[in-house]
């Protein structure tokens, strides 16, 4: 059995993928699980447990103790080093999650001074004086400024974060980071000093990032995206708790029907969905209708899709134009819509996979959340990547099921078809 080196924790199930996906790819072996596994399961044998949490937007006091829950069930398992993993976007608001939860797991570990650094250069997160970009665009003027539940309207992180806690946040600048890293902890010894517990790090290209792991080898708990993490498998490397391995070890064939089940209503997706339909059979949901007749409209999607499946993938989609979403959520309500649309994808992807799927795309994190636990899948075993940010999963367990949980904002336009293909 591996030891296990890194425990990590996810506010959310695509975000704790990507993260799981970053640490795959440089090396390390990965199991993923759906939430904290309870006392009595075996802990999964490999050297970095991400345990994907549904955390980023309930109450900041649950975001808590469900964090704290996990963190000790992977301190029980042996983890060495503990990671926080949320949105390069940073998605949070003044009331959290990000700087309780941090505050909690900085106490329960002892940890002193952590890391802040959603910076992800591969999808054009990056940060400058703290303050974070998408793109050209500083967060403040990117499409975030208009999210749904977490609307970000500042760029800079030591003054977002200041308003999630009382503790001290302050800025290591891009000069000291490309001192590198004896200068980085050099400036981390520094702000211990002055009592800081959060160090905010700029971080440009992946160069910085690899910069931040090396100084990072000693330190407790690192916060960050996944971009933060890939620098950490070098430091178990090199401590020869590792092997040296050159690529992501493939995962067993699955075979099987295809089939991709996209809630989110992202750019990104809109896109993908789009280039599929041009392509395959698709099917839009009608919310309103779900909203009426739940099991009936369920049943009358999964009768269209069945006679299809063997002569290729099937797509069944909610999002629309924002007008329509906002027009749906004016009628139903924001959370009644979200459920109910979640909740259908959840049971339609159920009658997939009793149809035979065994290949099956999903958009959307909070839709990948309620597809996998209606699934009953408990834990993912991590493959090769697909798009930035994004691999192949294997369901542990069975069915035997092939995954792709896709963030919203992640994936090239031929993603859909793409995934099916690698997932064979
Ligand atoms: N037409 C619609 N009307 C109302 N709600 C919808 C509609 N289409 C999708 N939704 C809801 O919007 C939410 C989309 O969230 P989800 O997390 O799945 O995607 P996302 O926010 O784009 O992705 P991510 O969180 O990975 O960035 C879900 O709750 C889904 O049920
Ligand atoms: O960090 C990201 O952007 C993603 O992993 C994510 O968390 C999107 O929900």
């Amino acid at each position: 059995m591996a030891p296990l080196l890194l425990g990590c924790i996810a506010d959310d199930l695509t975000g704790a993928t990507d993260l799981a996906n970053t640490l795959a790819r440089r090396g390390m072996s990965v199991v993923q699980t759906i939430g904290v596994p309870s006392p009595g399961d075996p802990v999964p044998d490999a050297e970095a447990i991400v345990v994907a949490l549904k955390s980023r937007t309930i109450a900041a006091r649950d975001a808590v103790a469900l964090s704290l829950q996990a963190c000790r069930w992977l301190k029980a398992a042996g983890a060495r080093q503990f990671y926080f993993k949320y949105c390069s976007t940073f998605d949070s608001t003044d009331q959290g999650n990000i700087g309780p939860v941090g505050d909690a797991l900085v106490e329960e570990l002892d940890a002193g001074l952590t890391t802040v650094c959603p910076a992800f250069p591969e999808t054009g997160r990056t940060i400058y004086l703290g303050h974070l970009f998408v793109g050209r665009d500083l967060l403040s003027d990117s499409p975030m400024r208009n999210h749904p539940l977490t609307p970000m309207r500042d760029a800079n992180l030591v003054r977002v974060l200041s308003r999630q806690t009382r503790a001290r946040v302050d800025l290591v600048p891009i000069t000291t980071v490309r001192q590198g890293a004896s200068s980085m902890s050099a400036s981390f010894g520094y702000l211990t000093r002055k009592l800081v517990r959060y160090a905010v790090i700029d971080a440009i290209e992946d160069e910085d990032l690899l910069t931040l792991g090396a100084a990072c080898a000693e330190m407790k708990l690192m916060t960050g995206g996944s971009g933060a993490a890939i620098g950490l498998p070098e430091n178990f490397r090199q401590a020869g708790l590792i092997p040296k391995r050159d690529a992501v070890t493939p995962l067993d064939s699955v075979g099987g029907l295809g089939a991709v089940v996209a809630g989110s209503s992202s750019q990104a997706t809109m896109g993908q969905i789009a280039a599929m339909r041009a392509q395959h059979p698709a099917l839009a949901l009608e919310p309103l209708k779900l909203a009426e007749d739940f099991e009936p409209s369920v049943a009358a999607v999964l009768d269209w899709a069945r006679p299809k499946l063997s002569s290729g993938p099937v797509l069944i989609h909610a999002g629309g134009t924002p007008k329509e979403v906002a027009a749906v959520q004016e009628k139903l309500g924001r959370e009644r819509a979200g459920e109910l649309v979640e909740q259908a994808l959840a049971k339609i992807a159920q009658g997939l996979v009793a149809a035979g799927v065994r290949r099956l795309v999903v958009a959307g994190g909070e839709t990948s959340g309620a597809v996998v636990q209606g699934l009953g899948v408990k834990a993912l075993q991590i493959g090769p990547q697909i798009d930035p940010g994004v691999p192949a999963c294997l369901a542990i367990g069975t069915p035997r099921l092939a995954l792709a949980l896709k963030s919203g904002n992640f994936g090239a336009e031929d993603f859909f078809m793409k995934a099916l293909d690698v997932l064979k």
